[in-house]
Formats: C-alpha cells, structure tokens, sequence
C-alpha cells in the first residue's frame, strides 16, 4: 500500500510496496525503537557523505554493475525546499530510496536530522509522496486520510482533526466525501500530499509531484507546496520541471551520471555567462525602401531587429551586467535618434540556463 513507508514506524516496509515501483534491492527495516529525544538541533535535517550505490544486474552477457551514484556528497538544512533535479538516470530516486532506508547504500553515508538514514527514528519524521501514488479505489479522501493515520496510530479525534486540517490545506475540503475514483489527477496528487502530512512530519520528500499533471493540476500542487514552504516546512524536491524548482526551491541540487555537478541557492548556481540582462526593445520609423539605421554609438553585437513591418522595426538591445546608469544612457541615445522604447525588461538568469550548461558539460 502506497504510504507504508510515510507510516512505517509502525510497521515494516512491503518490499511489494507499489509506492516504490520496482526496487530491487530492498534493505530490510532496521528494529530500532523511535525515541523522543532523537532530535540533534544543529545537525542538518539530510546529509549525505561520498554516497555510492552500484547495482549488480545480469544480462545475456553476464554480470554488469550500474554505477548509480558516484560519491555524492549534500545537506539540506531546516526550513529548506531543497530541489533535486538532473537528466534521466542522474540517481536522483536511488538518492531517494537511500534516505527512505528502501535501498542499501554501497558506500557512504546518509542520514536524517542526525540518525542513520533507513532508522525507524529517522523515518518517523518524514512524509513521503511516491511519484506514481496508489490509493486503494473504494476510498474517500477522507477514508484514505483515515487509513494512513490509523498507520501512524494516530487516535480517531486526531485523525479527525488532522483531516479537516489538510483536506482544506490541499483544497479538497468539500469533495472530501467523494470517491478517489471520481478525482482528477491534481485530486489525486492533492490527496497524496495530504497523506505525507498526516503524522505532522518534519521534512516532506516528493517524488516528481507533479509528473503527468496538466498545467492546472500542476499549479495546483505548486500551490500546495508554496503553502508548505510559507509554513516553514522542510521539503525535499525531486522533479524534471525545472521552471517549478525554479518557482519553489530555496537550494538546489543538481546531478548527472551519479555524481554531483552543483549545489546552492539558483542565483549562486548561476556563471557570470549567465549573468543577468537588460532587453530594451526600440521602434524606429523607416520610410519607403529606408534601410534599418542604428545609433552609431550602439554596438551591432548587442543588437538584433526582432520586428520589421510596413513603416517601422523594432530593435533589441542586450546589455549584459549593466549598471543603470549604462541603461539610462542607450535609451537616451535611443530616444535622440528618434526610437520610442516600446519595452524593457530585467532578465535574471534561469535555473535552464544553468542545467543546461552544467549538464550539458557531461
Ligand atoms: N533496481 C535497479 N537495478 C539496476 N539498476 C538500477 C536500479 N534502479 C536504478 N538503476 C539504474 O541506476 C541509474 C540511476 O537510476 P535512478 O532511477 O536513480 O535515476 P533518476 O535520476 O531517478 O532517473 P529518472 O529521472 O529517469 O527516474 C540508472 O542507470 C538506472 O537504470
């Protein structure tokens, strides 16, 4: 049943778990008690120390190993929305699995507000959306809530409370009676968060939460998970869509063949090649077989006729890490060659820029 594991200091983690689809190295669930007085303040809600994991599998061709993380080494911190992002294969969900204490390092460390990564102490505090969540069909979001909170042994008056509480955090409050197989998939996914968040955990991982969603559903769950952030809590982020880490993430990760290829907050991950810009869009009129003349004090590199229609074209000025005064100069230059500025616009750079130059390196 998919949220075992958000509930598993109860109980153990099902190897057939469909939450994790196909795991095959499973690490049995260690015994150890969860203890009141597992908190260590400073220590960093993840950290992981030269992490390696190499998967032995066969083919026809015998034994061949996959080097799925390569030594990788990050901290997340209390109160970070931590993105992990990176092409396919980069290891991300093994990463994942890893801090779930569902796959077994082959070297290395990971660990969880100070206790071993996979500890039942450790696995308490942690809410966990799967990337592909299964709720049995003949629930109710509210049934459903019910179900996991009974996991987490949580009394009916708690269930009850904790239910109201989040069913209007993820906006199901209403439908909440209503049969799951009657949900679109933004329900659905809504209903998944809920379910992360029953036990109050302190560090929410989810698993691409917005894979398949159409744009509403996806600014949906964006939207839940900006609450989350506003609330303080602490999230750990895998997904492809660069523009949601982008819109939600104070840190990033970024990998790639298992190893780490940068790690900051997006304006530190940012080179000075993507540094940021100002556009200024100029129009200028043209008469009758005129060819496009440029202020003589501009340089043609920075500029590029984005427009040309009956009687005018419009102009795009670049100017790279420019202070104001440089902008205020070019549109006065503008402005006296008869150019009206017909747009200006600050271009900070975007976490795309970065991946792609960073991966792209690989
Ligand atoms: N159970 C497994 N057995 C063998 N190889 C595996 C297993 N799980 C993952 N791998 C391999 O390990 C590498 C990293 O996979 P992983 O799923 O961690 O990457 P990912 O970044 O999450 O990719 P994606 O975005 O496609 O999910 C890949 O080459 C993958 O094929």
């Amino acid at each position: 049943m998919a949220g075992l594991l958000d509930h598993s200091c109860v109980g153990r983690v099902s190897q057939s778990n469909p939450a994790f689809g196909d795991v095959s190295v499973a690490d049995k669930p260690s015994a150890d008690k969860p203890s009141a007085d597992v908190s260590n303040a400073d220590a960093p809600i993840v950290q992981v120390r030269d992490l390696c994991k190499t998967y032995s599998g066969w083919s026809f061709r015998g034994r061949r190993d996959i080097n799925a993380l390569g030594g990788v080494s990050l901290e997340a911190r209390a109160g970070d929305v931590f993105g992990l992002l990176g092409p396919n294969g980069a290891g991300k969900t093994t990463m994942i699995k890893i801090l779930l204490g569902v796959v077994k390092p082959t070297s290395g460390s990971a660990s969880m507000f100070g206790q071993r990564a996979g500890s039942t102490a450790a696995r308490c505090r942690v809410g966990y959306l799967p990337e592909s969540l299964r709720v049995d069909r003949h629930h109710t979001a509210r049934t459903a809530l019910g179900f996991y909170g009974r996991l987490s042994r949580m009394s009916s008056a708690e269930i009850d409370r904790r239910s109201d509480e989040l069913l209007e955090l993820v906006g199901l409050r209403g439908r909440d009676n209503e049969s799951v197989r009657r949900f679109s998939k933004g329900m659905y996914q809504r209903l998944g968060l809920a379910q992360a968040l029953m036990h109050d955990p302190d560090l929410l991982v989810l698993d691409e939460p917005t894979d398949g969603l159409d744009p509403v559903g996806r600014n949906e769950v964006r939207k839940v998970i900006e609450r989350l952030r506003d609330l303080g809590k602490t999230i750990f982020l895998n997904s492809h869509i660069l523009q949601e880490v982008e819109m939600v993430c104070s840190r990033v990760a970024i990998m790639a063949g298992g190893k780490l290829l940068a790690i900051g907050s997006i304006d530190e991950l940012a080179s000075p090649t993507d540094a940021a810009n100002v556009l200024i869009d100029a129009r200028a009129a043209l008469g009758h077989g005129d060819s496009i003349h440029l202020p003589p004090e501009i340089d043609p590199a920075t500029c590029s006729v984005i427009a040309r229609v009956a009687g005018a074209a419009t102009h795009r000025v670049t100017l790279l890490s420019p202070d104001q005064a440089a902008v205020d100069r070019l549109i006065d230059v503008l402005r006296q060659h008869g150019h009206s500025i017909v747009r200006l616009e600050n271009k900070r750079p975007s976490l795309e820029d970065t991946f792609m130059r960073l991966v792209g390196q690989v």
